[in-house]
């Protein structure tokens, strides 16, 4: 079993990477890394604008490279992008340097908590549900094939989610 000393948080938006991850850097005295955060903070611009101005493919770039130099931190959680997973690149450098959680939810979940959201540009469109349905399936393979453990963010509250979490990292610590 690997010794990680990261956790890597990867799910759909709004499964609660942000939130969990930073409650799990509290609970570990972790610095928290958040790749849109960083992203957004290198190029001085939001996460739509970027996709305005330079389209997923320009997006999905810039992530590939933020990953690669985060994923060279050690003692760090990283919330990762809902879309991280795609690039093979980005699977094999979370699955080599960290714990990796997948934060599983419904798409019902999902569509309830961004409902007053427009920072998503993938969910702007005339029906975010079918575009939800769509990534869910598209990812889940993706998300479950690098996770090394997966937990519903739809069923319990955050703070029992990081319970479960911090349990199995240091179960896979010690061991
Ligand atoms: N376990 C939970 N139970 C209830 N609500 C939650 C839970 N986890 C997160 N939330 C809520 O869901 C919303 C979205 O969570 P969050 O922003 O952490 O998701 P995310 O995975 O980081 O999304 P994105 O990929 O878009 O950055 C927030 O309003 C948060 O408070
Ligand atoms: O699921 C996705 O592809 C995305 C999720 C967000 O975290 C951002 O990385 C961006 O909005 C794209
Ligand atoms: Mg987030």
């Amino acid at each position: 079993m690997k010794q990680a000393k990261n956790i890597y948080l990867v799910g759909l938006m709004g499964a609660g990477k942000t939130t969990i991850g930073r409650q799990l850097a509290k609970a570990l005295g972790l610095h928290f890394y958040d790749s849109d955060k960083a992203i957004e903070d290198s190029t001085g611009v939001n996460i739509p604008t970027i996709f305005e101005y330079e389209g997923e493919e320009g997006f999905r770039l810039r992530e590939m490279a933020v990953i690669e130099q985060l994923t060279r931190l050690e003692g760090i959680v990283l919330a990762t992008g809902g879309g991280a997973i795609i690039r093979e690149q980005n699977r094999i450098a979370l699955q080599q340097y960290g714990f990796v959680v997948y934060l599983q939810c419904s798409v019902d979940k999902i569509l309830h908590r961004t409902r007053r959201d427009n920072q998503r540009p993938l969910l702007n469109t005339d029906n975010p549900r079918a575009r939800l349905e769509t990534l869910y399936a598209e990812r889940e393979p993706l998300y479950l094939s690098c996770a090394d453990y997966k937990i519903d963010t739809g069923i319990m509250p955050s703070k029992l989610v990081v319970k479960n979490i911090l349990k199995e990292f240091k179960a896979q610590n010690r061991s």
